[in-house]
């Protein structure tokens, strides 16, 4: 019976019989003698679970063992619960129970039980993320049968064959971006070795939202010219609330009440991309194309209304915009930190020609770089974009490695973190060093315990997008420009926080830039 049922059903008793037939003072003792066998029963549950439950044995801190502590009490300073989370990692090992039905896991093996040979639901916290009227998505569903339907219609816009349509979407906003650095350096120069100012973590997110506008709205925002287009900063705004709704669940409920996340505006603009495309002959080779596409599709089920096209591109934008330019900021960051690891990637660049006349690369060139890849490896090792960790539930008793038993609705968070650190697995692990992923590295990597795009049928789907963007980005900046660190910004760089995705403190990283002539 569940807890509405059992209150209606005191209601009516109460009602019925209680307020004609008894006085005030048997009232009371009943009263009492209820909320005393329910604060009985509840202590004793608590105490039950806490040391004769089945997870009973599993280490962690000592209120986990009896109460969900609200993230926010210890999501102190904001945003610094992945640290947190490494922290209790270290202190207790590769499992933790951190409330009386949530447990954490950074072991290898376990991850990849969870995420690919269980493939488990996701957890709870999508939930929060799902908008007003409990419109899924691709990424916030918990409904495996939804989910396996929604990506098999959605596929087909991230297939390695298609992104080679999308390359020149991205490149064109590329250009764009070499433009904005250039006129940056050139109207911040403060000395006459010709290095100029850069805020090269702002204009990598300003690229990011072009080449998402670009390859699935139809058209870039342009941000990287003017940073203003009520797009991505209607939505940027509504992304602002996710962590706060994970943090505090009951401001889901402002936002429903109140229609914070509606924008008449955005939707019209959505709605009148998707009918001129609908009614044009003209096709555009992008991702909103395929989308739009399903229209035509044969069976009903795998036809996307423009609801949920609408509610994909937006995730499109959220899911794919910070995670890359964080990821590529990150890459430079450390690069500036280790200058002879720049200079070796540059060289590996150098040594690619660009094909005639040409002003970038072509991702043909740069995928099987061994040192870009490496660096790009590397940089998402130790800044995994989901440091906070990947949720899952149970939906039926499991036992780890055959020896942890871990029984039905148990929340289990796969600490990517703690597993892409642990020295178990990677030697000098804190230390950045792409050497460890070329082939004649002396300990190989170990993948197992590499998941920053995820594993199972909820990986990120896209991971090739991504990995096309990063190359292309990454590649150009170090072709085309000399970097010299500003050590302050490096110092600001440590302070590092996890909202929708891992970012530096500030949202800002600055750095001296300098054409070179190529
Ligand atoms: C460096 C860049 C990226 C990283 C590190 C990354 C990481 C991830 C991770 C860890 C997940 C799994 C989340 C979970 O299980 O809770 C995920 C899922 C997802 N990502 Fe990415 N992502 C990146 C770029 C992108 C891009 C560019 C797009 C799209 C344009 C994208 C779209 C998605 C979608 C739609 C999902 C949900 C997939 C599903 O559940 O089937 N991601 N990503």
């Amino acid at each position: 019976m569940d807890t509405t049922t059992v209150y209606n059903k005191v209601e009516d008793w109460y009602r019925l019989y209680a307020a004609q037939h008894l006085e005030k003072d048997q009232l009371k003792k009943i009263g009492s003698a209820v909320a005393i066998t329910w604060i009985t029963y509840k202590v004793t549950s608590k105490l039950y679970d806490a040391y004769w439950g089945p997870l009973r044995d599993i280490p962690g801190p000592f209120l986990g063992k009896f109460f969900a502590i609200p993230k926010v009490f210890f999501d102190n300073p904001r945003g610094a619960s992945y640290r947190r989370m490494k922290a209790l990692h270290d202190k207790y090992g590769t499992i933790i129970k951190l409330s009386p039905d949530t447990i954490a896991i950074s072991d290898k093996d376990w991850i990849k039980e969870i995420l690919v040979k269980d493939d488990l639901p996701k957890g709870p916290t999508y939930s929060a993320l799902q908008s007003d009227d409990g419109k899924q998505t691709l990424f916030n569903t918990r409904d495996k049968v939804f989910h396996k339907q929604r990506r098999r219609t959605v596929s087909p816009a991230f297939a390695m064959k298609y992104l080679n349509s999308l390359e020149l979407f991205m490149d064109s906003c590329t250009e764009a971006f070499i433009h904005r650095i250039n006129k940056d350096i050139e109207s911040n120069k403060d000395g006459l070795d010709g290095y100029g100012t850069v805020d090269i973590w702002s204009l990598l997110g300003c690229l990011a939202l072009d080449v998402i506008g670009s390859t699935a709205f139809g058209e870039s925002f342009n941000m990287v010219e003017t940073n203003d287009h009520f797009v991505p900063i209607a939505i940027t705004k509504g992304m602002r609330f996710a962590p706060k709704l994970i943090l505090y669940p009951f401001l889901g409920t402002l936002v429903r009440v109140f229609g914070l996340n509606r924008s008449p505006e955005f939707d019209k603009f959505m709605v009148d991309l998707i009918t001129k495309r609908l009614t044009s002959d003209q096709r555009r080779d992008d991702i909103l194309q395929i989308l739009i596409d399903t229209q035509k599709a044969s069976h009903q089920e795998e036809r996307l209304t423009v609801d949920a096209i609408i509610a994909e591109v937006v995730l499109f934008l959220v899911a794919g915009s910070e995670t890359t330019s964080n990821t590529t900021s990150f890459a430079i960051i450390e690069l500036l930190r280790q200058p002879d690891k720049l200079e070796k990637l540059r060289a590996e660049i150098d040594a690619v020609p660009l094909e005639n006349g040409s002003v970038l690369h072509t991702h043909d060139q740069l995928k099987h770089l061994p040192y870009l890849n490496a660096v790009l490896n590397e940089t998402m090792r130790l800044n995994p974009i989901a440091s906070n960790g990947l949720q899952r539930i149970t939906d039926t008793d499991i036992t780890l490695s055959g020896r942890v038993f871990i029984p039905k609705n148990t929340v289990v968070v796969c600490s990517l973190n703690h597993a892409q650190k642990n020295p178990d697995y990677w030697p000098n692990p804190l230390q950045f060093l792409p050497e460890r992923w070329l082939d004649d590295a002396e300990v190989p990597p170990c993948l197992d315990a590499f998941y920053p795009f995820s594993a199972g049928s909820r990986n990120c789907i896209g991971k090739q997008f991504a990995l096309q963007e990063m190359r292309i980005t990454l590649a150009t900046l170090v072709k085309r420009y000399d970097f010299k660190a500003i050590p302050e910004e490096l110092e600001a760089a440590k302070d590092l926080r996890q909202f929708i995705t891992l970012t530096v403190e500030r949202n800002s990283f600055k750095v001296l830039m300098k054409e070179r002539k190529v």
